[in-house]
């Protein structure tokens, strides 16, 4: 990644890249990956005195943080492994720095198989279920009702414009789960064979709204219209705190080219494909970009994430337990008490 601080491993700009780039994706292989890569920050660095240590970690966070905003696991994993760099020389800032990295991932192992048991009760025996993207915490309530003996299938939203959910028609398959595959504008179609729909969060807001893929909102909106309920699989790492004190959560906006190939935009506008006419980078970002097209009279939007309001979930499911969504904000402030700052600030 340009423009990294000082002192920042070369591990960690690779990172932070497959983060931005989406080779590493997923809310929770995202924390996952932020907190190996501070960890290796740890490990790797050359610092000669606990001042420029932390200084380099707080470097590290914010070459992480700046990668995607929407997830909030990526704060709430930063946040987590610095609360826990502890000591006065750089051995014991070193070594309490990686402790508390390694247990962040032990945790969201555990915390994912939790929530999977506590998933699966709400999953019977001959049940369909209507999934959309590819979650991990979805997935992993699958995983334990098969496992519990009963017999599941699936009707796998393809989720464009990157089609995740070929990953997880995949993983099915590996299961064994009879899948269908659908286009996603077929889902209201195939939601008279569902049981359940099953998705998972990459931020819950503290109303109890769920911030996911793009095409959840409607998805669920078209749910509740066929009595079909809506089960969100969200570990507590998803639960964003800004939220308590009224801050929004920001939804990434991705590169047009994940919608539009230059050639196909060529073709819609007239003229050369050429790079003069994409808008935005895959971060977002239009720092590297030419400037966007002001006189083809095509914009192209490309959000990454949907908000879906409280009244369409029927359950949040957590490791903690399962919560209407209207509830979660006691669980959140159980969590998190008083309002937090940004993730590399002590
Ligand atoms: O943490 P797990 O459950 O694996 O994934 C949670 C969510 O993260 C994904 O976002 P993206 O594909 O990174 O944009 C999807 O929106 C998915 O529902």
């Amino acid at each position: 990644m340009e423009g990294a601080e000082p002192g920042v491993v070369p591990a960690v700009e690779s990172t932070a890249d497959d983060i931005t780039e989406m080779r590493i994706r997923g809310a929770a292989a995202i924390a996952d990956a932020a907190a190996g890569a501070l960890e290796t920050q740890a490990e790797r660095s050359t610092a000669d005195s606990p001042a420029a240590f932390e200084r380099e970690i707080h470097a590290a966070a914010e070459t992480l943080y700046e990668t995607r905003p929407t997830a909030v696991s990526l704060p709430n994993a930063l946040r987590y492994v610095l609360r826990g760099m502890d000591g006065d020389t750089v051995a014991d800032l070193r070594s309490s720095t990686i402790a508390r990295a390694q247990r962040f991932q032990r945790d969201l192992d555990q915390a994912q198989d939790r929530l999977g048991e506590i998933g699966a009760n709400r999953l019977r025996d001959g049940d369909t279920v209507m999934t959309h993207c590819h979650s991990t915490d979805a997935l992993a309530c699958v995983e334990a009702a098969l496992e519990a003996g009963k017999e599941l299938a699936a009707i796998v939203k393809e989720t464009r414009p990157r089609k995740q959910g070929h990953i997880t028609a995949r993983q099915l398959r590996e299961w064994d789960v009879p899948v269908t595959l659908i286009a996603d504008n077929a889902a209201r179609r195939y939601l008279d064979r569902a049981d359940h729909v099953l998705v998972g969060a990459d931020s819950i807001a503290a109303d109890g709204s769920v911030i996911n893929k793009i095409g959840t909102s409607g998805l669920a909106v078209n749910a509740r219209e066929r009595g079909v309920p809506v089960m969100v699989a969200a570990q507590t790492i998803k639960l964003h705190p800004d939220t308590m004190t009224g801050h929004t959560v920001e939804i990434e906006m991705r590169s047009e080219r994940e919608l539009l190939a230059d050639e196909e935009r060529a073709a819609i506008v007239g003229g050369e494909a050429t790079d003069g006419d994409a808008k935005g980078d895959a971060t977002g970002s239009d720092a590297d970009d030419p400037a966007p097209a002001t006189d083809s009279g095509l914009t192209v939007e490309n959000p990454a994430f949907d908000v879906t309001p409280p009244r369409y979930v029927d359950a949040i499911v957590t490791e903690r337990g399962q919560f209407p969504p209207e509830s979660i904000v006691t669980l959140m402030r159980e969590l998190f008490g008083e309002p937090t700052d940004d993730p590399w600030e002590d």
